[in-house]
């Protein structure tokens, strides 16, 4: 973090595991996962029963003196994923690395879906655009959104290396976190995300075209998610690549088989090509025969979903300037 004093303070250390990233909520450190998909910062809370927050670091307001109730304020969000959550709303003082935002909005959750009891972590913090905030009657910002003008520069950016620890820097580019010269893509923020243009892909040395799709750069989605068309040719080139109802997507043979690399365009002009062997998520039965693959389908519609598996290759720079999306190799 780096702010207009620039007082050097050291990259956000984050956990590997769900991208886990230890912040203080009024002193209380909690592990929670940075969703460039969302925009609410939500914790566990005491109101939770005991079975729920058993595992986790929970946020007790009571034993925190600058936590304000913002009252009659409700939250309520349902994630692609299935997994959900919904409580309360106060306001307290959350601090990464060396930025503290005052009165930020911090949800409490007195509902929480069972995914949330197994995962590892203590809620949410959505570094999507503020409009997708989910408290009524009065929308609340995101961490980033009240932070950014004391940031040395209005940006953030998520350095995510497989199998490696990695970083969120938020004000200022790490150049150990990258390769090369970043390159960038408009963002049109208008459904509340990190949304550039996404009209054509790259496999097998074919181009494809996706007319008027696009792709959404979110932290908080694990794979990449593309729509059928584009998953279907991937796959067109794995021998023995199923997709399997009963494994939830598509797999292929674990042994023997070369992923191809996949390059998706990002804004009208660069493609990002995430290497092949980024694309094996991970064994799809206890047999470890089958491997589930790191591109799934999205489903419907024209907006793809570039997750965890993108940022494994590629510094992930998301700046409010523009709005932009830059990416740049790990
Ligand atoms: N932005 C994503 C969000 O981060 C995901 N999960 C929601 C709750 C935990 C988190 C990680 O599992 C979910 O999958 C896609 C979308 O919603």
């Amino acid at each position: 973090l780096k702010k207009r004093q620039d007082t050097s303070t050291p990259a956000v250390p984050y956990q590997q595991v769900e991208y886990l990233v230890n912040i203080a909520v009024a002193g209380q450190k909690l592990n929670l996962d940075f969703d460039t998909g969302s925009a609410d910062l939500w914790v566990f809370s005491d109101s939770l029963p005991a079975s729920s927050k058993k595992g986790h670091n929970i946020y007790t307001p009571s034993s925190s003196p600058s936590y304000k109730v913002l009252s009659g304020h409700k939250w309520s969000i349902a994630y692609a994923d299935g997994s959900g959550a919904s409580g309360t709303v106060g306001t307290d003082t959350v601090t990464i690395g060396g930025t503290s935002v005052t009165n930020q909005a911090v949800e409490l959750a007195d509902r929480i879906s069972s995914s949330f009891v197994t995962d590892g972590l203590d809620g949410l913090l959505g570094l999507s655009f503020s409009s997708i905030n989910t408290v009524k009657p009065t929308q609340q910002k995101t961490w980033f959104d009240n932070a950014k003008a004391s940031l040395s520069s209005p940006l953030f950016a998520a350095y995510l290396p497989f199998n490696a620890n990695g970083a969120y820097d938020f004000g200022y580019l790490d150049s150990a976190h990258y390769s090369g010269t970043p390159v960038y893509a408009p963002v049109d923020d208008t459904n509340g995300f990190w949304e550039v243009a996404s009209t054509s892909y790259k496999v097998g040395g074919t181009t494809h075209s996706l007319p008027g799709n696009t792709g959404i750069l979110d932290t908080g989605t694990t794979l990449a998610l593309m729509v059928d068309s584009a998953v279907s040719a991937y796959y067109a080139q794995v021998s023995g690549a199923v997709n399997s109802r009963s494994l939830g997507g598509w797999v292929f043979p674990c042994k023997g088989t070369t992923l191809p690399d996949l390059s998706v365009r990002l804004g009208p002009t660069n493609y990002a090509t995430i290497p092949g062997k980024l694309l094996n998520f991970q064994p799809a039965d206890a047999s470890g025969t089958q491997c589930y693959g790191g591109l799934q389908s999205v489903g419907g519609g024209t907006m793809n979903v570039y997750g965890d598996v993108f940022f494994n290759a590629f510094y992930g720079i998301f700046d409010a300037n523009g709005p932009r999306f830059g990416f740049a190799p790990l």
